[in-house]
């Protein structure tokens, strides 16, 4: 099987002497009730520490006191001011949703307006609860015009795809993920290692990259965080999302060298070094 590789980074550029924010690109992250609120904070935090131009978090206020003393940059929206969120979503690049949402009917019909509100120059990412979310409506998501990137660990993957995990063969997932999805669809499945499948071309690649120090609460969160960055700024396309994944398991690693874990908090503040090192 082929294997994401280090070339895979060459999507980094270097930044034009005359760029702004407005350059890379928009986030709406949609995640986070008063339970898991550092999972909000992660996937944002990430997702500034990446490079995305603006961020902003529509989450449970009870998180905004701490997004801002951890990731101030990131600007906020209450998450039951559905209006709001439906009137940034059409101005922004990116869209992510799932990371610690409540399972509630209200987020059911958010999650859902969302997927049938974005365009096809618009990327929503989906994670963690947005899966749950979506167990009851898996037909928005094969009618969204937007592109889609779906980050499941193996365990959600089961529940939108009703495939138990001795069921979720490269052939199978490829069947369903066609079944379900978009053409223009990725699919991250988590696990030791992660596999990146691309619906379009019916292809799967291996992440090669990735440590039992990454077994920590928040890695995926994280993860969400680092695509949106990427896709905010450099767009969407298969190489683009190979080096978000890339780029967060291969930071592990080498942080890994000398620490018995590694935290999500660690990754996202070496992003910007890791990212500087690869630009070109
Ligand atoms: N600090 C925070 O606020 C955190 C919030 N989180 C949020 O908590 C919510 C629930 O997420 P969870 O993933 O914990 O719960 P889920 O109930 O969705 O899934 C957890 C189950 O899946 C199993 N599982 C996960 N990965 C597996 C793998 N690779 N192989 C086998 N089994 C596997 C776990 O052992 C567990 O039994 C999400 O919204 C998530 O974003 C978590 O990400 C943890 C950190
Ligand atoms: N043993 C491991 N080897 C490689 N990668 C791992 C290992 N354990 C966890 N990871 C990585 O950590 C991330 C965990 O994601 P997820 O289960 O969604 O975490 P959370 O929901 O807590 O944020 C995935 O990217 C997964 O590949
Ligand atoms: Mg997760």
């Amino acid at each position: 099987m082929k294997q994401i590789n280090s070339t895979i980074l060459q999507v980094i550029k270097k930044r034009p002497r005359n760029s702004y924010k407005g350059t890379f690109g928009k986030v709406l992250l949609v995640a986070g009730d008063a339970q898991y609120g550092g999972a909000a904070l992660m996937a944002s935090g990430a997702s500034v520490y990446a490079g995305a131009g603006l961020v902003t978090l529509a989450t449970d206020p009870s998180n905004f006191t701490s997004l801002r003393s951890n990731f101030p940059e990131v600007m906020t929206q209450k998450l039951s001011d559905h209006k709001k969120i439906l009137d940034l979503a059409v101005t922004v690049d990116v869209i992510a949703i799932g990371p610690g949402l409540a399972i509630s009917a209200t987020n059911e019909v958010l999650i859902k307006q969302l997927l049938q509100l974005a365009n096809s120059r618009q990327t929503i990412i989906l994670d963690a609860s947005a899966f749950t979310l979506l167990q009851k409506q898996k037909q928005v998501l094969k009618t969204a015009a937007a592109n889609l990137v779906l980050t499941p660990h193996v365990v959600e993957w089961q529940r939108l795809s009703d495939l138990d995990i001795a069921q979720q063969t490269h052939t199978n997932n490829l069947a369903i993920l066609q079944q379900l999805t978009p053409p223009q669809t990725f699919l991250f499945l988590k696990g030791a290692p992660s596999h990146l499948y691309d619906n379009r071309q019916q292809t799967v690649v291996q992440n090669t990259k990735g440590t039992p120090a990454m077994a920590t609460g928040g890695m995926g969160d994280t993860l969400t965080g680092i695509i949106a960055g990427f896709v905010a700024q450099f767009g969407f396309s298969a190489s683009i999302v190979a080096s978000a994944v890339f780029t967060h398991s291969y930071l592990a690693e080498e942080l890994a060298q000398d620490r018995y874990v590694v935290l999500p908090s660690m990754i996202i503040q070496h992003l910007p070094q890791f990212m500087k090192r690869w630009e070109n």
